[in-house]
């Protein structure tokens, strides 16, 4: 019960000083729109892209006049976007394709209907995500923070790097860009705890560890990338504290700041998006990686997401739950 609590304010303390840190950037002037210039040669997956943050990211790829997958397990808000996206930027400009991140079978089946596109693929945004959510346990069994917002991108990546690779070269790289949060402070480093394998002391901590998960994740695949001279790159985002409905099963307490005091203390979700679109579209991170990105800038990561042995046995743990290959990257 103390565990519980003790894990749950932790939580919270990173999401009062990042709104805190927020509140004053907003009264010192806001935020602003990165500048990026058009790239109509560009193919974008975005996941979640059906609302929140994921919608906003794949409403700006679009308008810079790239092609974006809306990804995402509402077929019909996902058909709506799509018809949204395109009213305002060209009949090309979006196709939107079911992925239900809590099925494994769904992730792969994803990603035989995109390569029955013949699309290429520049860009992965693994934006989509839940906190609280209590649908339970994944199709799979996994606790439901760690099969979707990780277990699931994990997957996604790895079948869709042969992709990415094959899309990229030197002087212009594909970019996979995982979404992940300050609350990855407060995960704990421990294989188990962020796999779900030995319980989280409360569902935000399981939320955390699965954000430390994904940091750890893509600095790993950066590494790998890296080594092998691959035409692709992998940051981390964070979009800070955004008025999304990623807050619908958190307590009232939380849900009553959130509607009164939302417009101050929070980001819009176009807000929330300009990392994301930056990390995908700005020419000053052309064939750079393993970058921890907020308000546009690089932030710090917690220490132990560089650590090389939690990242190998995390990655090692995770291929054998998802059975994901990764022959592409060599391991
Ligand atoms: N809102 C915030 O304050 C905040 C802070 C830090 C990080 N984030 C991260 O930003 C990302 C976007 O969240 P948001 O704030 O827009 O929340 P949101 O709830 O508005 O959007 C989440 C998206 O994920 C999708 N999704 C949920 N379960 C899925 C599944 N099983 N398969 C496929 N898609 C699924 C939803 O349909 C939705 O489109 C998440 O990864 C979240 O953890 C948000």
């Amino acid at each position: 019960m103390l565990a519980a609590l003790w894990a749950a304010l932790r939580v919270y303390a990173v999401g009062v000083a990042v709104t805190m840190v927020q509140l004053l950037r907003r009264l010192r002037g806001g935020f602003r729109p990165p500048e990026l210039p058009l790239q109509a040669d560009r193919v974008a997956i975005v996941t979640g892209a059906t609302r929140g943050v994921g919608l906003s990211t794949a409403c700006q790829l679009a308008r810079l006049g790239m092609r974006v997958i809306v990804a995402g397990n509402d077929e019909h808000r996902g058909h709506e976007v799509v018809a949204r996206i395109q009213e305002e930027s060209g009949p090309e400009s979006a196709h939107f394709l079911f992925l239900d991140l809590a099925s494994l079978s769904s992730v792969r089946s994803f990603v035989r209907n995109f390569e029955a596109t013949a699309l290429p693929l520049h860009l992965l945004i693994n934006n989509a995500g839940v906190m609280l959510d209590p649908s339970g346990n994944t199709k799979d069994g996994f606790e439901r923070h760690v099969g979707v917002n990780f277990l699931g991108h994990f997957l996604l990546t790895s079948l869709l790097l042969p992709a990415l690779r094959a899309s990229g070269h030197q002087g212009r790289k594909s970019r996979v860009i995982t979404v992940c949060s300050s609350t990855h402070w407060v995960g704990q480093a421990d294989v188990a705890r962020l796999l779900g394998q030995s319980p989280a002391p409360c569902a935000l901590a399981a939320y955390a560890g699965s954000k430390l998960a994904l940091a750890l994740f893509s600095l790993r695949l950066q590494r790998l990338l890296s080594a092998l001279g691959d035409p692709v790159t992998a940051n981390i985002v964070d979009p800070g504290v955004v008025d999304t409905a990623l807050f619908a099963h958190a307590g009232w307490g939380t849900r009553a700041v959130q509607r009164f005091l939302g417009w101050l203390l929070f980001k819009t979700p176009d807000e929330g998006a300009w990392t994301s679109v930056y990390a995908a579209a700005s020419p000053k991170l052309e064939g750079i990686g393993g970058r921890y990105l907020r308000d546009e800038a690089e932030a710090e990561v917690l220490g132990a997401a560089r650590d090389l042995e939690l990242q190998g046995h995390l990655w090692a743990e995770s291929c054998r739950l998802t059975g994901a290959a990764w022959v592409a990257v060599g391991e």
